[in-house]
């Protein structure tokens, strides 16, 4: 067999996926490679960060993908102005007029769409992506369409002005479902109704259009005000047998086929046996606490800091008949600090925090309850080993980590890491 990355005709006619956006993109490092060696240089990854925390053997391989390809559910694009297309040559007239040609209307100017290449905001097309949901991407390109026929121009970021600046299009994995966010310079959408009617003809897999109002100059896609044009603004989907509802403003992960891998391990770490009190610290739209709930926990107590996950997570928990789960608005630090100050008691903390890790106050305060078991699930192993190393210096013991891939062919790396209290030592 040729060797894949190094000559792409012949990857390409070995039946092999090339992406020819690789290059400009920067986004998936690895995607013109064989799949098993950027698992294996993860597995390195993940060694090279644990192992002076761990037994060597609990380190386990990490869980790849058996297809690895457009597994994204959520497909981001911004929208700006393309060069202006060369006006044609003037022509040479003659004295008695011939060669006179109609002056042409000015030609409109490119609609680019696509990713921003690594690093810039330069918009690089990336029609044929290997790793976005193929009808989530569809919806992108169809948007731009529209833009184009409808004369609805792209925002432009140095002036502040255009209209549309970006799409966010999720699409439910098991449901079908899609969800599309156009987020806009300005509160008013004229003839939104019917663009939205036109885009859902184009692909009538759109279940639901939102629009997000995002007027400020800044890098930050979505902004707060949002008011749904088309269908019940959410979609639902499916994970572990559970039905969840995902919003526009809502955490949802990205790669759900890996994401029922990511909670049937965690949960089984989590060793439920219909006794325990369960934290599900950072808990998004509650998904991996409900699971919990259905899987043994005897009660669960999830936290997130955003309002509308929190909103999604009780609607989760209701229509899952899910009645021993309680969801809170809240910083997750404050909630645990008060937690380990109110006396109440927790055995099994799961905690998934953004990429910078859980803070020191958040430790202390975990540290302090002290749960028989926390599962700790990071798409950051750099923080998760600084914070594990807390835990470690604060009375755990690791037991086990394993690496899940769930962003196939980039650099990054989800693992959790399972720690056990370990216990108090005789005078
Ligand atoms: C990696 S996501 C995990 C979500 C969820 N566990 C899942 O699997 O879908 C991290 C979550 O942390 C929440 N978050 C970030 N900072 C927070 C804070 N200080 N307090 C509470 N929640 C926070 C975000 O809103 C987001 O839902």
């Amino acid at each position: 067999m040729p060797a894949p990355g190094k000559d792409y005709a012949a990857m390409l006619s070995a039946g092999l996926k090339f992406c020819p956006h690789a290059r400009e993109c920067g986004a998936c490092q690895t995607v013109n490679e064989p799949y098993e060696e950027s698992l294996l240089a993860k597995d390195e990854a993940v060694y090279g960060l644990f192992h002076a925390l761990a037994e060597p053997d609990a380190i386990e391989p990490i869980i790849g993908m058996d297809d690895p390809f457009y597994y994204r559910n959520k497909v981001i694009s911004p929208f700006a102005a393309g060069k202006r297309k060369k006006a044609p040559a003037p022509a040479k007239i003659g004295k008695d007029g011939r060669g006179a040609k109609r002056p042409q209307k000015a030609e409109p100017r490119e609609i680019l769409c696509g990713m921003y290449a690594q690093g810039s905001h330069r918009i690089v097309d990336t029609r044929h992506c290997l790793v976005e949901n193929e009808q989530a991407k569809a919806v992108v390109y169809a948007v731009r369409d529209l833009m184009r026929r409808w004369s609805i121009a792209p925002y432009d970021e140095d002036a502040g002005t255009g209209f549309l600046r970006h799409v966010v299009v999720r699409a439910g994995h098991k449901s079908g479902e899609v969800l599309v966010t156009l987020v806009t310079n300005d509160e008013a959408f004229p003839s939104s109704r019917s663009f939205c009617r036109e885009l859902v003809r184009l692909c009538p897999y759109v279940t639901t259009v939102v629009q997000n109002v995002n007027t400020r100059q800044t890098n930050v896609v979505l902004g707060q005000a949002e008011r749904v044009l088309y269908g019940p603004g959410f979609i639902l989907d499916e994970l572990c047998g559970l039905s969840f509802r995902v919003s526009s403003r809502s955490f949802y992960q990205v790669n759900a086929r890996q994401t029922e891998v990511l909670y049937d391990t965690a949960i089984s770490l989590a060793g439920l046996d219909g006794t325990q009190t369960v934290i599900d610290a950072y808990c998004g739209t509650g998904t991996i606490g409900l699971v919990a709930a259905k899987r043994g926990a005897a009660r669960v107590i999830g936290v997130d800091n955003v309002e509308s996950s929190i909103r999604d997570a009780r609607e989760n928990a209701r229509h899952n008949g899910a009645e021993n789960v309680r969801f809170e608005v809240a910083d997750a630090d404050e909630f645990m600090v008060a937690m380990a100050k109110s006396g109440e008691t927790a055995d099994v903390l799961l905690m998934d925090p953004p990429r910078a890790g859980a803070s020191e106050a958040f430790l202390r305060a975990a540290a302090l309850l002290g749960p028989s078991r926390v599962v700790y699930i990071s798409c950051n192993p750099k923080t998760q080993v600084r914070d594990v190393k807390y835990l470690v210096d604060h009375g755990y013991r690791l037991e086990k980590v394993q690496p899940v891939d769930m962003f196939p062919h980039t650099g990054h790396i989800e693992s959790i890491a399972l720690l056990q209290k370990a216990p108090a030592k005789a005078d």
